[in-house]
């Protein structure tokens, strides 16, 4: 189909639809309205065939009235000839009102067709003709309603439909006849058969309606238009009408309808109420009277369909040239759309190829982001994490949907949970960057020392979108810090001196027990070298060999003699270590020491009470063995002699008994001191124990030279001594042995010596003896 076809297409097929709507709806809308046209124009109609209707009863009604004024219906002269046997009086009784009452039967213009004069009491004075009262089969109508209705109100009623005395369904116009003293003496009642009603609903008088019906007051039916032929024989039935029901509901007095049968006929017609309470109901058949105004619904329908056909055919024209144009525009539009389909081919390519370079790059990001060594969180607005990368993952050995949310939590250590959980939405409600630690449990079940860095992040707009962090196991540094937190404490707290020096020697660093045994504050000692302590006692070489251990060994560990800042001098154990640095190299020193000054004087005591005499300090006998050795392996090695002198007082127990004991102590102190005195450094006095004195004498030349020192010693010991305030004297007696001359072992020059000096006291003491063998062996 081309595009001109299918613009006539859309065209044409809404015109037709619309004609055809058209001629449904005006041909609906017709009828409506030749309904409404109708029904105005036959309501007049209704209402005129109504007051003819009445106007007949009027006629009835009045001729009975005038009948009932003839003096013949003045009274009644009769009464006490009723026989009820006869349904009243005979036939010959009374006969002026049966006269008058013949006259107003045989009239042409009424519809009665029996009239009766009642008592008050209901019964039968007379009716006529006499034949009907004759067979009656009701004789007293004291019990009928327009009976009593007129005795009750004194005036004219016409009843509803009623079976008459006679048995044949009628209404009664009953009209009251009242003496001259006003009393109603009896009831003038003209019975009009149904059948003479039909008469005035008849087809003659009803056209051009089709059906006519008069229903009484009480819905029944009394007369219709087919009711005519059926004459008297008129079915009194109850009327169920639309048009009834209409009425009742609206109250008005005329009703106009269209309603269906149940044959399926449809009818239209009015209900008219009567002034004696009957209604009046005419309709006519609906197809009639569509058939009526049909040849002006085609006209209308026509003409309507000639607009809209005329009307489309000019949009069918405007539309053909519109399309005209339409089709240049549209060839412009096409080579517009393909030069712009072109373009977009071309943008699309781009686009696409950006988009790839964009996946590309998400790709790169994402797979940087999933497998960076550093394990990756995100939140968003809520706070609540909602991606974890490859590595969190795999570190916590749990799937992303486990994590998210609240899920993390969980992994956190009991004891840091908390503390965790609150710093971060403490520091995320306020936008700020945290970093933290928290203990996080791994996929082995191992809690491991975490570091988490936050920070919030926003979108393109600037507007934030939630937080960013990544964390690092930092077990290893943070075990590293607890060393070192234990390192330092026990830096701090140690009873040991400690310096720490770079591999310059200069110190860094040293710890208040440092201060405390040394004196140099931690400002005194950084920058300078361990050699502010040192004192003088230990020789430079003594330092250089320290060192020179250290940098070969790594350690060394000695004592040592320091000097404090306030110059005392104190011993310390020193353990001096290199520790390694970077590469292998040295990077500091670190010196422990601890102070053993005590320890060290406590040793010398000790030292001292094994090789020194306690009373004179002089050494004792195993210091003068040593030193005899010495002096032997000296003299044999130099080559010169050792002489051996052994020393005894003379009359000491004499003064130890005549002074006491402790006289007798100060005054070997005494001699002991002239002896040092007199003696070189390189020798040596001794004693043995009592007044018992060994003296070495080196490096001899010969042996005068030894006798002269020894005559010295003898000389110092005769000097006096002045005990408790008097000069005692006392004098001494040696016996001199030499070495090598005498022997070469200790013990046996020793001996010698003593021999020697044996002979000395026994030749009167006082004197010394050169050791003789030959005396010896005497
Ligand atoms: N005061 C004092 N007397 C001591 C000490 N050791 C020993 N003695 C006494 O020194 C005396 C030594 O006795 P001796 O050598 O016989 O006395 P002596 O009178 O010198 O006699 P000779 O040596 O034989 O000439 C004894 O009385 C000891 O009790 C001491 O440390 N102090």
């Amino acid at each position: 189909m081309t595009r001109k076809q299918k613009i006539m297409f859309a065209f044409a097929m809404p015109a037709l639809v619309a004609v055809a709507a058209v001629w449904l709806l005006v041909g609906r809308w017709h009828e409506q309205l030749a309904i409404e046209r109708w029904s105005s124009d036959h309501r007049a109609l209704v209402e005129s065939i109504a007051r003819v209707i009445e106007q007949e009863l009027a006629n009835d009604d009045e001729l009975l009235a005038f009948t009932a004024r003839l003096p013949e219906f003045s009274s009644l002269s009769a009464v006490d000839r009723v026989r009820p046997a006869i349904n009243g009086i005979p036939g010959d009784v009374d006969v002026g009102k049966r006269r008058v009452l013949d006259a107003l039967l045989a009239g042409a213009n009424h519809h009665i067709a029996v009239a009766a004069v009642l008592l008050p009491n209901g019964d039968h004075y007379l009716a006529h003709p006499y034949k009907v009262q004759r067979s009656l089969r009701k004789y007293n109508l004291a019990d009928r309603a327009y009976f009593r209705e007129a005795t009750r109100t004194r005036s004219r009623t016409v009843s509803d439909s009623i079976i008459g005395a006679d048995g044949i369904p009628a209404v009664v116009i009953d009209i009251p006849l009242i003496n001259r003293e006003g009393e109603l003496f009896a009831h003038l009642a003209g019975v009009v058969p149904l059948g003479h009603l039909s008469k005035m609903v008849g087809q003659a008088q009803i056209a051009p309606f089709d059906h006519a019906m008069l229903v009484d007051g009480q819905g029944l039916l009394i007369g219709h238009s087919l009711g005519e032929a059926a004459g008297d024989a008129v079915e009194r039935r109850k009327v169920a009408h639309p048009l009834l029901e209409k009425m009742r509901i609206s109250g008005q007095r005329t009703e106009f309808a269209v309603w269906s049968e149940a044959s399926g006929s449809e009818w239209l017609g009015f209900a008219h109420r009567l002034d004696s309470g009957w209604t009046l109901i005419l309709s006519r058949r609906l197809d009639e009277v569509m058939a009526e105004y049909a040849t002006a619904t085609r006209q209308i329908t026509a003409l309507v369909a000639v607009i809209l056909l005329l009307t489309g055919s000019i949009g069918l024209i405007i539309a053909i040239r519109v399309t005209r144009r339409w089709e240049a525009a549209d060839q412009e539009l096409l080579a517009a759309r393909d030069g712009l389909e072109k373009r977009v081919a071309e943008r699309t390519a781009d686009l696409t190829e950006s988009q790839e370079k964009l996946r590309q790059s998400n790709d790169f990001y994402l797979t940087v982001l999933e497998h960076f060594p550093a394990m990756i969180w995100r939140s968003g607005l809520d706070a609540r994490c909602d991606y974890f990368n490859a590595t969190w993952l795999e570190f916590r050995g749990r799937s992303l949907a486990q994590e998210v949310g609240e899920g993390w939590v969980e992994g956190v250590h009991p004891d840091d949970r908390e503390r965790c959980v609150s710093d971060y939405l403490r520091d995320f409600e306020a936008r700020r960057a945290f970093s933290m630690e928290y203990r996080l449990q791994r996929r082995d079940g191992q809690y491991r020392w975490i570091l988490d860095v936050g920070r919030p992040f926003f979108d393109l707009d600037g507007q934030f979108a939630g937080y960013l962090g990544a964390c690092f196991d930092v077990s290893e540094r943070h075990d590293a810090a607890e060393q070192l937190s234990l390192t330092a404490s026990v830096f701090s707290h140690a009873r040991e001196g400690i310096l720490i020096t770079d591999a310059e020697g200069i110190i860094v660093d040293v710890n208040a027990a440092f201060t405390t045994i040394t004196g140099y504050s931690r400002a005194d000692a950084l920058g300078q070298t361990p050699a502010i302590l040192m004192a003088g006692h230990q020789s430079q070489e003594c330092y250089d060999a320290m060192w020179a251990t250290v940098k070969q060994n790594g350690d060394w560990q000695g004592d040592i003699w320091n000097r404090k800042k306030n110059g005392e001098l104190y011993a310390e154990l020193l353990t001096f270590s290199a520790v390694p640095g970077e590469d292998d190299r040295t990077g500091h020193y670190l010196g422990i020491f601890s102070d053993i000054t005590l320890h060290k004087e406590h040793e010398k005591r000790l030292e001292k009470l094994a090789h020194f005499d306690l009373l004179t300090d002089l050494p004792n006998r195993a210091l003068l063995n040593d030193r005899l050795h010495m002096s032997i392996a000296a003299a044999r090695r130099k080559e010169t002699r050792l002489a051996i002198c052994l020393l005894d007082l003379d009359g000491f127990k004499a003064v130890n008994d005549r002074f006491g004991h402790a006289c007798g102590d100060r005054l070997l102190v005494e001699f002991a001191q002239r002896a040092v005195a007199i003696l070189r450094e390189s020798d040596t006095i001794a004693r043995l124990g009592g007044d018992e004195f060994v003296i070495l004498l080196n490096d001899l030349i010969d042996i005068e030279q030894g006798l002269e020192v020894v005559e010295r010693v003898l000389d110092a010991a005769r000097r006096s001594y002045e005990l408790d305030g008097e000069l005692v004297g006392v004098s001494g007696s040696a016996g001199i042995t030499v070495f090598p001359d005498d022997g070469a072992d200790p013990e046996v020059l020793l001996r010698h010596a003593d021999q020697a000096m044996y002979l000395a006291k026994r030749e009167g003491c006082n004197r010394y003896f050169l050791f003789d063998p030959l005396r010896a062996a005497e």
